[in-house]
């Protein structure tokens, strides 16, 4: 029974050799979303996962968001929340607490995480280290930011001294005034500036899907000229949004493989990376 175990266990590992080769020494961006952070024995497997595909020696950047965190702070403090097509409307007050919540919080949160679990990270937000560097995005959405510049030094000086960067996407421009950055839009600019090998985008359902309430319905390639017209016939909404443009984004600047994965399934992360099971939505050129 015992010998049976560790047959499979090390059938499992050589399996999986084939790709851990493939991606060894790459850069790979997981944008891991607020929604599939509620649970605390599923975020605890996503950071094992994580410091897995980091001790193999795949370069893993970790992007956060938090969406619900904020929400959840912004309740608390009486600051009514509003979303203009998936972006949270920041006004200065709000920009403070985004700041105060993704950076000081859940940013830590997941870094004492990763530590708990025997893994090595550091917490970053677009701040430190000049890493982001924003302007207000054009429309009415006060002090959401559209990234201008990306320096990629503390980044990569993080993976050179063995951790795993945490990145909480606030950024400011030359005044000092803080903006509020969509986690997917940032992560795709990371990924792009890092000439990641991949983006894996976890979130809280199976991928991009025709109809969010039909469980059947979830597209699992797409090609990214046919997002202007998923995006017109209306099926695409809220965090969705940016996500996809996001996506979109990844692919067009050169990332090999930009995929959006359920982060509700224990391990999504590392069937996605060492097995050929499409899960989710992949899109392609
Ligand atoms: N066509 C679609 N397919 C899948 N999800 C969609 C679609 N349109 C809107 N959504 C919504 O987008 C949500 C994911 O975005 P969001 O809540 O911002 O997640 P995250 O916190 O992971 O960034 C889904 O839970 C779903 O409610
Ligand atoms: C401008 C904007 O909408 N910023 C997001 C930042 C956090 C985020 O993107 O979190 P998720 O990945 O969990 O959605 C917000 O304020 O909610």
């Amino acid at each position: 029974m015992i010998a049976d175990c560790n047959n499979i266990k090390a059938k499992v590992l050589t399996a999986a050799l084939p790709y851990i080769q493939k991606y060894a020494g790459k850069t790979v961006v997981v944008k891991y979303g607020g929604n599939a952070m509620v649970h605390a024995d599923l975020k605890k497997a996503v950071m094992s996962d994580i410091i897995l595909l980091s001790l193999v020696g795949i370069h893993v950047v970790l992007v956060h968001g938090g969406g619900p965190e904020i929400s959840g702070m912004l309740k608390k403090l009486d600051i009514p929340s509003r979303f203009v097509d998936g972006l949270r409307y920041t006004d200065e007050e709000t920009a403070q607490v985004v700041q105060m919540v993704l950076a000081g919080k859940t940013n830590k949160d997941l870094v004492s995480l990763i530590g708990q679990l025997g893994g090595n990270a550091i917490g970053l937000c677009g701040i430190d280290g000049g890493m982001i560097k924003a302007k207000k995005i054009d429309g009415d959405y006060g002090f959401v930011g559209e990234i201008t510049q990306i320096n990629t030094d503390p980044i990569t000086q993080a993976i050179q001294s063995g951790y795993i960067p945490v990145i909480a996407t606030v950024g400011t421009d030359c005044k000092g005034q803080t903006y509020n950055i969509n986690a997917d839009t940032a992560a795709a600019e990371i990924a792009s500036a890092l000439k990641a090998e991949s983006i894996i985008t976890l979130t809280d359902i199976r991928g991009l899907m025709r109809d969010i309430s039909d469980e059947n319905s979830l597209i699992p390639v797409v090609k990214i000229d046919e997002v202007e017209t998923l995006m017109n016939d209306g099926i695409i909404s809220g965090g969705m949004i940016p996500k996809v443009k996001s996506l979109k984004k990844s692919v067009q600047s050169g990332v090999e493989k930009a995929v959006m994965i359920d982060g509700r399934i224990e391990h999504s992360i590392l069937i996605e990376m060492f097995s050929d099971e499409g899960v989710g939505t992949m899109f392609i050129k």
